[in-house]
């Protein structure tokens, strides 16, 4: 829709035939954000070839699960020139690789340099509604953000540019863990404060874990890190939030699963952080916790419990020494 506005033609690649026939016939898609109606410069499809033959740039949006799959379909129908663009937050499950990594394995004989990323607070719901929105889309290759920026920005979707691909993932995909821990704080009751201190905890576990894979510090400043950190914790829009506030009502993580209906990307993350920040040797208390309440059947109350009666720390512990100083010795 963001493209359409922009008077670009869309062309919409689904698996699902029947919601292809759907969009092209009715302007709308009944299973996801059934209110909006589509613009007449969208057309749906469900060959990749049609999808890809024309295109002069290509948004990428499956799941973290099913970005492999998706870009190997891609591969033979794309055209060097065109400009690849994702918007998943997630890491490969197996392999613990960011999605730009798995594009570039996928997409071989396209040049990686000129891959985007598009992250930030962006609920599709809000979007789609056209209200104020502020994104931010990172490439190695500055003429390759600017193209993603000049191809997306409207007056209601204001995009930033990065060069930081890693501190734009990284935020993206581990802010669903904290979402998930903060729905389940909601839950319980657990109130304001504690929400407060999973969102500023959480954030330094992101960006504990984010700096020693390569990123920018500054990137969780931004809005791929605080900025969707907060919008995932407190909207009513995020499935993350949703799954955790479900979990505290009792329901087990298969039926929550279940009855959303659709991606919960913080689950398998809680498993792809759990393993990263034992390969990175970084200390994730939160995501550690959450890991056990999701797969080791720990109570939440307990969880909670051990977070605030953990060994003391300082609150800037590991990071670099000028924030460390303050007093001296
Ligand atoms: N919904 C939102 O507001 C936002 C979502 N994202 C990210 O976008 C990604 C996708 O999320 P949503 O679209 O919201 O999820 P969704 O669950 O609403 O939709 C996922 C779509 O992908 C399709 N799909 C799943 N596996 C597939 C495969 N193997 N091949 C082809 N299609 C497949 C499904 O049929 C479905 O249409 C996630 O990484 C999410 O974190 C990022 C920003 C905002
Ligand atoms: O990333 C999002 C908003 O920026 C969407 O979050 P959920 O997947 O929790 O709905």
């Amino acid at each position: 829709a963001v493209l359409a506005d922009n008077g670009h033609q869309v062309m919409l690649w689904s698996r699902n035939e029947a919601q292809v026939e759907e969009i092209n016939r009715d302007r709308r898609n009944s299973r996801f954000l059934s209110e909006a109606e589509l613009s007449p410069r969208i057309r749906a499809t469900s060959s990749m070839q049609e999808a890809l033959d024309q295109a002069e740039a290509v948004v990428v949006v499956a799941p973290s699960s099913a970005m492999r799959e998706v870009a190997s379909q891609m591969k033979q129908h794309l055209h060097e020139r065109t400009t690849v663009i994702h918007a998943t937050k997630g890491f490969e499950a197996g392999s613990l690789k960011r999605m730009t990594e798995v594009l570039a394995e996928e997409l071989s004989g396209y040049d990686p340099k000129r891959l985007a990323v598009l992250s930030g607070p962006s609920h599709a719901e809000e979007v789609i509604q056209r209200r104020p929105t502020t994104v931010v889309v990172a490439s190695v290759d500055k003429e390759a953000a600017e193209k993603a920026q000049d191809l997306l920005i409207t007056p209601s979707f204001r995009v930033y540019t990065n060069p930081d691909v890693v501190g734009v993932e990284v935020g993206g995909a581990l802010k669903n863990i904290i979402a998930l821990g903060a729905g389940l704080s909601d839950g319980l009751g657990f109130g304001d404060n504690a929400k407060a201190a999973l969102l500023t905890r959480g954030l330094a576990e992101i960006a504990r874990l984010g700096v020693a894979m390569g990123a920018n510090p500054l990137t969780f400043s931004g809005l791929a890190g605080i900025g969707d950190l907060v919008v995932t914790c407190t909207s009513k829009h995020s499935r993350n939030w949703r799954a955790g506030a479900m979990l505290a009502q009792g329901q087990t993580l298969e039926e929550v699963l279940d009855r959303m209906g659709m991606v919960v990307e913080g689950v398998k993350t809680t498993q792809a952080a759990y393993r990263l920040s034992r390969q990175y040797d970084i200390t994730m208390p939160i995501a550690d916790e959450l890991y056990r309440v999701l797969f080791d059947g720990k109570q939440p109350k307990a969880a909670v419990e051990d977070l605030m009666e953990r060994g003391r720390t300082h609150e800037m512990e590991d990071l670099a020494e000028p924030f460390q100083s303050g007093w001296a010795n």
